[in-house]
Order: structure tokens, then C-alpha cells, then sequence
């Protein structure tokens, strides 16, 4: 890909403080602090940390229990279950020849803020419905939504964009992907995720114990960002390079485990993305003569189709970019 393996142990991702904020203090001073830490972290480094203080801990103790156990202990057969009719949005693993290279299986819940819809997940997998395992996704979907929406309105904010707010919330959905990865097969780069960008909106990332992640900086070294109890970190995806249009670079990002004695990573990833038929376009008020539009609208479903055509990394650019030359005409 040409991201050539250069590391910088020196640098760390923003860590931005999150404990006690929630969407109905936006316009605090506390809020305006955290947006313009929020906004030049992004814009930086596509990403950061944000600190939940002891929320953190506690959701992860949750999750990270016997629930996520019991999912990865389930047979093939049950785990095939968790189906979608669009690409990536069911169970992915390398399970299934020739899909995936990686020791890796991984579930989605979609809607994991919405109790129902953790239940209907659950019952599909086993036969008592799971209890336990659906009051933790649920109250760990919760949280993160909030997060999410949290994020997604700093961003609006600080570009001149608040009053599509309300639309942009009802413009997504959200899931919750519950990861188990194995040693990595690829023993001499011990790379168990390759470098890529999330097509979505905003990606949270929870790891668990192991680390692995990996974001790329602007100047083409690899940062490591360490699993830490009291955060959750934040990435933004190609759908808000579109809506920016090009202001937020989406994160690239990888997973390398490099130890690991247990032999198995867990990671939780809580998304969101345009629902079907959800057209995304860049905003106009971000388009003038400075700025001239980078992207045709984009029917993010047909995206995530041409995604799946190939193993090779595709773009948004290359999907729906508007290239040079037509910008200057
Ligand atoms: O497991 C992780 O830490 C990140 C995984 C990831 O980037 C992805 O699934 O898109
Ligand atoms: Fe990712």
C-alpha cells in the first residue's frame, strides 16, 4: 500500500476529556473546550482518545466478560446466523474460505443502543436469548451512541453546520461489531487487520487488554495506541470526508498484534453509518471558490457494493471524487 512501516514511539494520539458530558450541555464553556480539542485532533490526527473516567472500566467489565465469551464460543453454525443483505454487516471470519486472510471472526449487532433489537440478535444465537450478554450490549451501545452523537455534533458545530444536526442523527444507523482475533498468520509483520480507512461516519474503537491499533499520522509514521482502561478511541470514517467535503481526512488505521500470550484479541467497534438509500453529499456552505467540491453525491449503500467487488482497497475518491481538472472548469 505504501505505508511503509515506520513507527514513531514518541507519539501519542490526543486524549480528550469526556467524563460527565452529554449532548444536553452543548454551548457549555465545557463543551466549547472539548469541540476545539475534538476539531484539531480530527483534523490532525483523524482520531483520539476520549476519557471516560471510571464509565470506561465499568463497560468494559461488562462486555469483556462472560458476554463476549459466549459469543466466540458459539459454533460456526450459530455464528452464521447474524446475517445481512449488505456487505460486511453480518458475520465476517475467516471461517469462510477465501474471504478473509486473517484469524479473525467477528458479529455485528445493528441498532445495539435499542434493547428489541439486541434481543432479536441474542435469540437468533441462542435459545434462552442470553440475558446477560444483551444487558451488556445494550448498555455499552447506549454509551457509545451517545459518544457518537456527542462527536457528530462538535464536527457540525464547528463547521458552520449544527442546524443539519437532527437530520444527520436520523440519516444513520448504528451497530455494534464484537471481534475475536487469533495469532496473526502473517507471524513476521504480525499484521492482523491491514492498513485501511472505515467507509462509515464515526467509528468508536474499544480494545480490550491486547492492543494492536494502529493509526497512520499526516506524516506517514504509525502511532500505537495503547489500550487504556478509561477510554474509548474515536476515528472518523470516508462519509465525513464526503460531508466535510475533504475538511476531515478519514483515519487510516491498522491492527498488529505484536504480543499477545493469551493468543486471542478482543476488540469492540460501535459504528455508524448512513441507513439505506441514504445519499451523502457534501455540504454546500462547504463549497466556494477556496474549497471546490471534492465529491459527487454518493449513495453510501453502493459504495459498500463496489467495495465488495474486490479484495483490493477501493476509495471513495475513486468511487464518487470529483478529479481535478472538472473542478477547475
Ligand atoms: O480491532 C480493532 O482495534 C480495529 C478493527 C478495525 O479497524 C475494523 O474492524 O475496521
Ligand atoms: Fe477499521
Amino acid at each position: 500500500m505504501g505505508f511503509e512501516d515506520q513507527k514513531n514511539d514518541q507519539l501519542q494520539i490526543p486524549k480528550i476529556r469526556f467524563e460527565g458530558l452529554d449532548l444536553s450541555q452543548a454551548g457549555s464553556p465545557r463543551w466549547d473546550s472539548a469541540r476545539s480539542h475534538v476539531i484539531a485532533a480530527l483534523q490532525t490526527y483523524g482520531c483520539f482518545d476520549a476519557v471516560y473516567g471510571v464509565t470506561a472500566p465499568e463497560l468494559k467489565g461488562m462486555l469483556f466478560g462472560r458476554p463476549v465469551l459466549d459469543l466466540f464460543e458459539l459454533g460456526l453454525q450459530e455464528k452464521l446466523q447474524n446475517t445481512s443483505d449488505k456487505p460486511f454487516l453480518g458475520y465476517i471470519g475467516n471461517s469462510l474460505p477465501n474471504v478473509f486472510p486473517y484469524q479473525y471472526e467477528s458479529l455485528r449487532v445493528v441498532d445495539a443502543h435499542n434493547l428489541e433489537s439486541v434481543e432479536k440478535f441474542a435469540r437468533l444465537l441462542w435459545p434462552g436469548g442470553n440475558p446477560n450478554f444483551c444487558n451488556a450490549a445494550w448498555t455499552v451501545g447506549k454509551h457509545m451512541r451517545e459518544l457518537e452523537q456527542m462527536v457528530e455534533k462538535m464536527i457540525l458545530e464547528s463547521m458552520g453546520l449544527e442546524k443539519y444536526f437532527v437530520r444527520q442523527v436520523e440519516s444513520l444507523e448504528y451497530g455494534l461489531r464484537l471481534t475475536e482475533y487469533g495469532i496473526p498468520s502473517d507471524q513476521e509483520n504480525k499484521l492482523a487487520m491491514r492498513s485501511h480507512v472505515d467507509p462509515n461516519m464515526v467509528t468508536v474503537i474499544c480494545q480490550h487488554q491486547v492492543g494492536g491499533l494502529e493509526v497512520l499520522s499526516k506524516d506517514g509514521d504509525w502511532i500505537t495506541v495503547e489500550p487504556s482502561l478509561d477510554a474509548f478511541t474515536v476515528v472518523t470514517g470516508e462519509a465525513f470526508g464526503v460531508l466535510t467535503n475533504g475538511r476531515l481526512e478519514p483515519c487510516r488505521h491498522r491492527v498488529k498484534i505484536t504480543s499477545n500470550e493469551s493468543g486471542k484479541r478482543y476488540s469492540a467497534l460501535f459504528s455508524s453509518r448512513p441507513k439505506d438509500g441514504v445519499v451523502v453529499h457534501p455540504a454546500e456552505e462547504l463549497i466556494d471558490e477556496a474549497h471546490p467540491q471534492q465529491y459527487r453525491p454518493c449513495n453510501y449503500n453502493e459504495y459498500l457494493r463496489y467495495v465488495a467487488t474486490t479484495k483490493e482497497e477501493k476509495s471513495m475518491k475513486a468511487f464518487c471524487g470529483v478529479a481535478k481538472e472538472e473542478t477547475r472548469a
